[in-house]
């Protein structure tokens, strides 16, 4: 097949072309890594002009069908396998050919460099455009505003630093990017990989209803994501991932809720049923000297904050991106620069930007940004869990790797950890999900006696979220005292007897006990002044 056969093929009017091929088709796709199959999809198809979720728990392949989608991957050798989009067959391994065939891709990993611009972002990869010979700087900057503006960012300054905006703003950054057309392409397939992942409710819906717009225009939208009200709200058809194998799919309207999440968890589903835990009651927090107490904190995106935790008690932050809810953990952990304010344990006064001796003074934090900040992706399973401690294992100068084995495992099978025999894997090998959960088990590990969570269960499906929600209710009971900052409102009110909204980087109102529902916490973000249009109430697996 010649390039011209593939940008012939790119055009997408498939609404209008009488009954259009689907905009992608897959038969026989198949991946392994050693001996283990990870992926074994026999057939898929997603038609232009629908929205198709792909749902899946940690580790059922999502990613590595998308990864094989966009040539990262090599799929399997396998007879009858086929990748073809908008009724043209590709290898999905040769060079662009999938991007001049018009499929598009947000990834989970954005793709995106924080200390470049906007605009630069925008046109990562791609020629500028130019005014005869010169690259027009003003063509690119009015391109960057449309773009933004088209997924709700035309507030933002083209020309600022991509670093200086909050995870929700770089996402909308990345999709605007994918959704760029090109001389030779334009989009026909856009596949996002968990968007909303960090993204509090209004701005999932912006970001739906972008997506709508996007599908109704005759793109075929591939979906990924954890949240089933996504599903019920923006999908046409969904398909659901098993082990790498497709084990349900069709109209959403043939599905309900429990049918999905039987489909996902299958035996599983008991286990899911249990209640999450004592939210509200406060039963846990002592009647004791608070475990931290910060006063008048203020760093970048952050303003004279002042809270306390008391041991045992699980406080949440919440707020719209960018409203301080998503900075506050990094500044009083020492990682984002404190310019103002105080951060206490029960015994001592933290120097400000020394995360090395918070650690040391019992504090532990699990960053939203893992990939960044989070684990070693490239040192294996158990030694990101056991490093921070190791002296544990040491015995008459030896390593007991014996009993580093044994512990690692102990803490993969509390946190539902998959595979469970991946302690000698490097962490990059995992899954996304599976990630998040070591970093997790390797700070609960730690013993500390203040743990601040910035998105705890981003990325995580509905089995392993409930796993960890339990394992930190479990934590606080023993004392720990938990900050939780995250965009997920039903974590927020499952977990939390305390929750601080944020506005314009400052605590502007304190939600306890039985005010903290779903409903309320939603209700605040409506009227937080951000001018975000309303939105649903809606409620995360
Ligand atoms: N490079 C690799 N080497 C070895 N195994 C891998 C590699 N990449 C992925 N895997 C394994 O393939 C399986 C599928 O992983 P994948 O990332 O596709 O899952 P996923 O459904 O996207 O999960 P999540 O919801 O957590 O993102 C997992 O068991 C993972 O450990």
């Amino acid at each position: 097949m010649t390039d011209a056969d593939v940008a012939s093929s790119t055009v997408p009017s498939p609404k209008t072309a009488g009954v259009p091929a689907p905009a992608l088709e897959l038969h026989h796709v198949v991946k392994s890594f050693g001996s283990r199959t990870v992926l074994d999809v026999e057939a898929l198809d997603i038609r232009a002009g629908e929205v198709h979720a792909l749902l899946g728990q940690n580790g059922s392949g999502k990613s590595t069908l998308i990864k094989i989608l966009s040539g990262y991957h090599d799929p399997d050798p396998q007879p009858g396998m086929t990748v073809r989009v908008s009724g043209v067959d590709i290898s999905p391994n040769a060079g662009d050919m999938a991007r001049r065939a018009g499929l598009r891709f947000v990834h989970q990993d954005l793709g995106i460099v924080p200390a470049m611009s906007i605009v630069d972002n925008l046109y990562l990869g791609r020629a500028y455009p130019t005014r005869g010979l010169t690259v027009s700087t003003r063509s690119a900057r009015a391109n960057a505003r449309e773009a933004l503006a088209g997924v709700g960012l035309a507030s933002v300054d083209p020309d600022a630093r991509l670093g200086t905006l909050g995870p929700a703003e770089r996402t909308g950054v990345a999709i605007a990017r994918a959704l760029a057309t090109d001389s030779d392409s334009v989009p026909s397939v856009l596949v996002l990989d968990e968007p909303t992942a960090t993204l509090p409710a209004p701005e999932v819906d912006r970001l739906l209803g972008m997506l709508r717009g996007v599908a109704d225009a005759g793109v075929a939208v591939l979906y990924i994501t954890h949240h089933l009200d996504e599903v019920f709200s923006i999908a046409e058809r969904v398909t659901v991932l098993r082990d790498g194998r497709t084990v349900a799919s069709g109209p959403v309207t043939e599905f309900s809720r429990e049918e999905i999440i039987h489909h996902l968890v299958g035996s599983e589903l008991e286990e899911l049923h249990r209640p999450t835990g004592a939210a509200h009651s406060d039963g846990a927090a002592r009647d004791e000297d608070p475990a931290l107490v910060v006063e008048g904190l203020t760093a970048a995106r952050i303003h004279g904050v002042s809270f306390s935790i008391a041991p045992g008690e699980i406080v949440g932050f919440h707020g719209v991106s960018g409203s301080g809810r998503d900075s506050v953990l990094g500044a009083v952990f020492g990682a984002e620069h404190r310019v103002a304010g105080s951060v206490r344990t029960a015994e001592t006064e933290l120097v400000p930007d020394r995360p090395d001796l918070a650690i040391a003074n019992g504090i532990g934090f699990v960053p939203a940004d893992r990939k960044a900040r989070g684990g070693h992706l490239d040192l294996k399973v158990k030694e990101n869990l056991t490093l921070p401690g190791l002296g544990a294992f040491w015995r008459r100068g030896r390593l007991d790797a014996t009993a580093e084995l044994t512990e690692t495992r102990t803490w993969l099978r509390r946190l539902d950890v998959r595979p469970p025999s991946s302690a000698d894997l490097p962490l990059s090998s995992l899954s996304g999900g599976n990630q998040q959960k070591v970093v997790l088990a390797k700070w609960l590990r730690k013993g500390p006696r203040v743990l601040l969570l910035d998105e705890p269960t981003q990325g995580v499906d509905v089995g392993a979220k409930a796993a960890i929600h339990r394992t930190v209710l479990d934590a606080a009971a023993n004392g720990l005292a938990v900050a939780i900052a995250s965009s997920d409102h039903e974590e927020l009110a499952a977990l939390c007897s305390k929750v601080h909204v944020f506005q314009r980087g400052r605590i502007v109102d304190t939600l306890v006990a039985d005010e903290i529902t779903e409903a309320e916490l939603n209700r605040r973000l409506n009227h937080s002044g951000h001018g975000q249009s309303p939105t649903t109430e809606r409620t995360r697996p």
